[in-house]
């Protein structure tokens, strides 16, 4: 596998199109970003927007028309892309499948046990080692995915609505797997149109009709430029209310209290951060 640990994973001038009737239709246009090693991005958009067929270019499953990909730190391997249903296997259980994806990359075969015994109890799957996936919900073959990456220890994984169809036990697991192999420096591409799932990473890259009209802090995307009058009018939106959704219920009170002259010390985006934030004033 050829690697190159310093260089960021890059997309230059990308456009996508596809024959439609008699002429072209285009769904990216002119994309260019940057992903580092170890990084979690969240892109976001509306239905529509081209989320899926930038994780499909991201993980190798669809070309671009033009424009420049340079894989750096991701490598020549296939990116794993997880999503909400017909994910890709190698093996009929998460146990062959892993044997399967040591095996490609390398692993010297005698630590392969212990390797793939060890990723399943950290995603908390073990027990399912030998249960066909045909036979296993979609949020424990998600957690199959992932801890087939922390056992290859996989440069970067691409989540395409990977949690939209999961209970929040489910999701809460997954999301906290995702959180596991992100720490031990597997970058983590997240593709959601659910806002409360933004908190997770500290970069957002919002989608709009195929281009990208936003890519900096999640901070910034909940907070800057909100001003209000006296009447409680927003004059000027935060960049997740100009990309049409409503801010989540932590944020909206901050925001509240900010207006009342409540100052909170940090900027809040999780409720456990909001009770810290508010805690903090009344000590
Ligand atoms: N092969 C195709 N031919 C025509 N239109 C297509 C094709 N593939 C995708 N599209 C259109 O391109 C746009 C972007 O699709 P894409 O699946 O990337 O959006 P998305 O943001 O992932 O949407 P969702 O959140 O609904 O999954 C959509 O309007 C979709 O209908």
């Amino acid at each position: 596998m050829i690697l190159n640990l310093q260089i960021d994973l890059q997309l230059i001038d990308i456009t996508v199109e596809v024959p439609y009737e008699n002429g072209s239709l285009t769904l990216l246009k002119d994309i260019s970003l940057c992903i580092s090693q170890g990084e979690w991005i969240s892109i976001v958009g509306k239905n529509g927007s081209g989320k899926s067929t930038l994780a499909q270019l991201l993980t190798g499953v669809r070309k671009a028309s033009s424009g420049i990909i340079q894989r750096g730190f991701s490598g020549d391997e296939p990116i794993p892309y997880v999503m909400q249903q017909e994910m890709q296997w190698f093996g009929e259980t998460p146990w062959e499948d892993m044997i399967f994806l040591l095996e490609s990359r390398g692993e010297d075969v005698k630590l392969i046990p212990e390797i793939i015994q060890s990723a399943l109890e950290r995603v908390g799957i073990d027990l399912l080692k030998d249960r066909p996936f045909a036979e296993m919900s979609g949020g424990q073959q998600q957690l199959a995915a992932i801890a087939g990456c922390l056992a290859a220890r996989t440069p970067i994984i691409v989540f395409d609505e990977a949690t939209s169809m999961l209970d929040s036990t489910s999701r809460q697991q997954v999301l906290a797997a995702a959180k596991t192999i992100n720490q031990q420096g597997t970058a983590v591409v997240w593709l959601t149109h659910h806002i409360e799932d933004l908190s997770f990473g500290e970069r957002v890259i919002a989608l709009e009709s195929g281009k990208i009209s936003y890519d900096d802090s999640t901070t910034a995307f909940f907070y800057r430029g909100s001003t209000f009058d006296l009447n409680h009018t927003t004059l000027i939106k935060t960049p997740c209310e100009e990309l049409g959704f409503t801010l989540p219920y932590p944020i909206q009170v901050a925001h509240e209290l900010k207006l009342k002259g409540i100052q909170l010390p940090t900027l809040p985006l999780t409720s456990e951060q909001l009770v810290e934030a508010v805690s903090y004033l009344v000590k």
